[in-house]
């Protein structure tokens, strides 16, 4: 039984669902919380999951970070357009031995955690899972649970497999989550961006679910196009993908339950939407390594006129 505690920043979806299986698993796990501080300081968490439902009455939770005792492991699921508040955040968690493992979609995320927490405790992980907070504390997990993890370097130079890594998937293995480790973070960076570039995306643009666009065959088709400019774009930037790589994304797609993806989920919320993370970090990278991704670009330009009007509508109202 791992002895190691854990910090869990943005109790939401993700965060929700793995601290509280972490917890139910023995693990000694402290939830930030925001609007839901109070719910879940007097009733705990609610999981539904096909992997089983579970509830936990009593959680460690906490509305400030100061008030957090000192943590192992600390996890940020925050939503990436809430990384802003990361310097605030961070800070007080820190201390000589531990680590921060970022959950978050996208590419570009751990230099600027290293950048606050020092770029030698720095962990990511790419979460495949299709998971939903559908009220205060309450977590509906619908699909999958694998974590790729990946230990981060400055400039993500490739880490290998390292002890960190081995003993953070021992924790999560005792919670029944699956974990593949990976040598080379930036290349699960860019293998993740191979389904969530053009699902998240289309999902918004097309107002549509993830089996609608499989069982159209144009959106079949663009979404293949999109795979194929991120396989381009990972290959600009030295990341050779697995020649399996879209072919696995769209069988793991075709296989999945009607699904929302986040980004839809925060579109139809009038959230903010993790845009430069997940297409505009991307594209920088990649077509500044000189790569020609028009379709990208073009959903890109798409999702920031949608934001955009969103806020200007907001405004109005
Ligand atoms: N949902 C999914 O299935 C998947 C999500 N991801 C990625 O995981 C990351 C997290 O996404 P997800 O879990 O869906 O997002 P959610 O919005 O469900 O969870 C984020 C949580 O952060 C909380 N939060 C916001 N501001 C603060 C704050 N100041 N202090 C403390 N907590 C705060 C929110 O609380 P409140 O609600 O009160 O504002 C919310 O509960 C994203 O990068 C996403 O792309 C990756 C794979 C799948
Ligand atoms: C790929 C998917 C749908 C599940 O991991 C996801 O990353 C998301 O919803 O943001």
């Amino acid at each position: 039984m791992s002895s190691r505690r854990y910090a869990i920043l943005g109790t939401g979806a993700l965060g929700g669902f793995y601290g509280a299986r972490l917890q139910k698993a023995g693990l000694d796990v402290h939830f930030l919380l925001h609007r839901d501080y109070d719910w879940v300081r007097h009733s705990g968490l609610v999981v539904e999951s096909p992997e089983g439902n579970f509830s936990l009455p009593q959680v460690n939770a906490y509305a400030d970070v100061q008030a957090m005792p000192p943590c192992d492991v600390v996890v940020v699921a925050l939503k990436t357009t809430q990384n802003h508040l990361l310097p605030q955040l961070l800070p007080p968690l820190l201390h000589e031995h531990n680590w921060v493992l970022v959950l978050q979609n996208g590419l570009g995320i751990e230099p600027e955690v290293a950048k606050i927490v020092g770029g030698d405790r720095v962990m990511g992980g790419l979460c495949f899972i299709c998971s939903n907070k559908v009220g205060p504390g309450h977590i509906r997990h619908l699909d999958y649970s694998a974590i790729t993890l990946g230990d981060y370097a400055p400039n993500y130079h490739p880490c290998g497999i390292t002890e960190r890594m081995q003993q953070v998937k021992q924790d999560f293995e005792q919670a029944n989550i699956p974990i593949q480790l990976s040598e080379d973070l930036l290349l699960a960076r860019w293998q993740k961006l191979v389904w969530n570039i053009p699902f998240n995306g289309l999902s918004v643009v097309l107002d549509a679910t993830t089996t609608e666009m499989m069982a159209s065959p144009p959106i079949r088709t663009l979404a293949t196009e999109l795979m194929q400019e991120v396989v381009a774009g990972a290959k600009a930037c030295h990341k050779a993908l697995p020649d399996d790589a879209i072919a696995k994304m769209l069988d793991n797609t075709a296989k999945m339950k009607p699904y929302k993806t986040s980004m839809k989920l925060d579109y139809e919320a009038g959230n903010p939407l993790e845009i430069e993370a997940i297409f505009g970090n991307p594209l920088r990278l990649a077509t500044q390594a000189g790569a020609s991704l028009p379709r990208m670009t073009l959903l890109y330009q798409q999702l920031q006129f949608l934001e955009s009007r969103k806020i200007v509508l907001s405004v109005k109202c």
